[in-house]
């Protein structure tokens, strides 16, 4: 009993004391859990943006300032993300780039939840417009931030291409370069000479003659659908059709977007009527050239040179033949590859974005 007098009340005290604090813990854990259930639920019922690479900082500041009410995911690894992460990731809205192809697969996995695509590119052929548009969804793209980026690296590779650089570097490096002799690397210049410019639309065309001009070119002439007098009246520029083009072109440059219309539109019915002394460039898409058809023209003597930024596949493998060439300078896709063009299309994504969230016009839509 004495033990018992002396053991019990402060038992007695502690358990009250164990059960209230015990109570107190549940009762907050309850708390924390309900307002987690709760935030679970509205989290459920928030906009889901899925941004599927790391993407430039001002494209990132613009979403995560929003102010939106929206939760937003994004793929942070290096390569592309994969497929089934982009299926499992994405639910309402999505900010791609040009290499995440968003055509039926996707659309029919996510079912009718993808409201709005925003892609950082101004190419939108990984798309597929039909899809989107059998779906209401809405398209975000980013012309004209890129123009002149891509302008000047047209032109850097037209005279890396023409003037044959990257082999005189070679030569110069491994003792190929001798003494001096009248025909040696010589290249094709580009005064005096007519620029061929095939899709002229788009504003790259116009860009590219811009920077072209001065260096005394002859001519330009132009192939597109239709003629564009007001777009062509801004470099003096004579519409042609397409076998005039390569008939007639010193440098023929590629800047069309790539559609149905234009797939492989480069191929060996055109480049059999180039000059032997012409050079091809192709800064738009890959796919308006037959591949097998240019690397023919190339061996064979039919055209002088070509310069590609973009192919099929991307990345070209690189034991591909066009990279045997010497005549054939490669680039890995970065005409639009500088620090202000890339935050740029990367911030007019992401205002596409969180206007088509709010539900207003975007500030570069593609209409469906
Ligand atoms: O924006 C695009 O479509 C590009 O190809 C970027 O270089």
């Amino acid at each position: 009993i004495l033990k018992s007098q002396f053991v019990l009340p402060p038992f007695l005290m502690w358990s009250r004391c164990r059960f209230r604090a015990v109570n107190q813990v549940l009762l907050s854990e309850f708390n924390t859990w309900s307002k987690l259930e709760a935030m679970k639920k509205v989290q459920q019922h928030l906009p889901k943006i899925y941004v599927t690479r790391k993407i430039p900082a001002d494209g990132m500041k613009i979403l995560n300032q929003s102010g939106l009410h929206c939760s937003c995911k994004s793929w942070m690894g290096h390569p592309p993300i994969y497929r089934e992460s982009l299926l499992k990731g994405i639910r309402n809205l999505i900010y791609c780039l040009l290499s995440d192809k968003i055509n039926k697969y996707i659309n029919k996995s996510i079912g009718p939840n993808l409201k709005i695509v925003s892609t950082m590119s101004v190419g939108y052929d990984h798309v597929s417009l039909e899809e989107l548009k059998k779906r209401g969804i809405r398209l975000g793209y980013t012309p004209d931030v890129l123009t002149d980026a891509v302008a000047e690296l047209t032109i850097a590779l037209l005279l890396t291409t023409s003037r044959r650089l990257i082999e005189a570097v070679d030569e110069a490096k491994n003792g190929g370069w001798g003494t001096w002799k009248p025909l040696w690397m010589c290249g094709y210049q580009l005064s005096q000479s007519t620029v061929g410019i095939l899709g002229l639309g788009r504003i790259e065309g116009v860009a590219v003659a811009e920077r072209l001009k001065p260096f005394g070119i002859k001519k330009f002439i132009y192939s597109d659908i239709a003629p564009l007098p007001e777009i062509a009246a801004k470099i003096q520029a004579e519409y042609v059709p397409l076998d005039v083009l390569a008939r007639e072109s010193d440098f023929l440059t590629v800047c069309c977007a790539l559609t149905p219309e234009t797939q492989s539109i480069c191929n060996k019915h055109l480049f059999s009527k180039m000059k032997p002394t012409s050079v091809f460039i192709n800064t738009s898409r890959g796919g308006v050239v037959n591949q097998d058809d240019l690397y023919q023209a190339l061996v064979s003597g039919q055209i002088a040179a070509a310069g590609l930024d973009v192919t099929v596949p991307e990345p070209l493998p690189t034991d591909h033949p066009l990279f045997k060439l010497k005549n054939c300078v490669i680039l890995p896709h970065i005409a639009s590859a500088t620090l202000s063009t890339r935050n740029a299309m990367a911030a007019l994504a992401a205002n596409n974005l969180l206007a088509g969230l709010k539900g207003e016009p975007m500030p570069k839509e593609l209409r469906l």
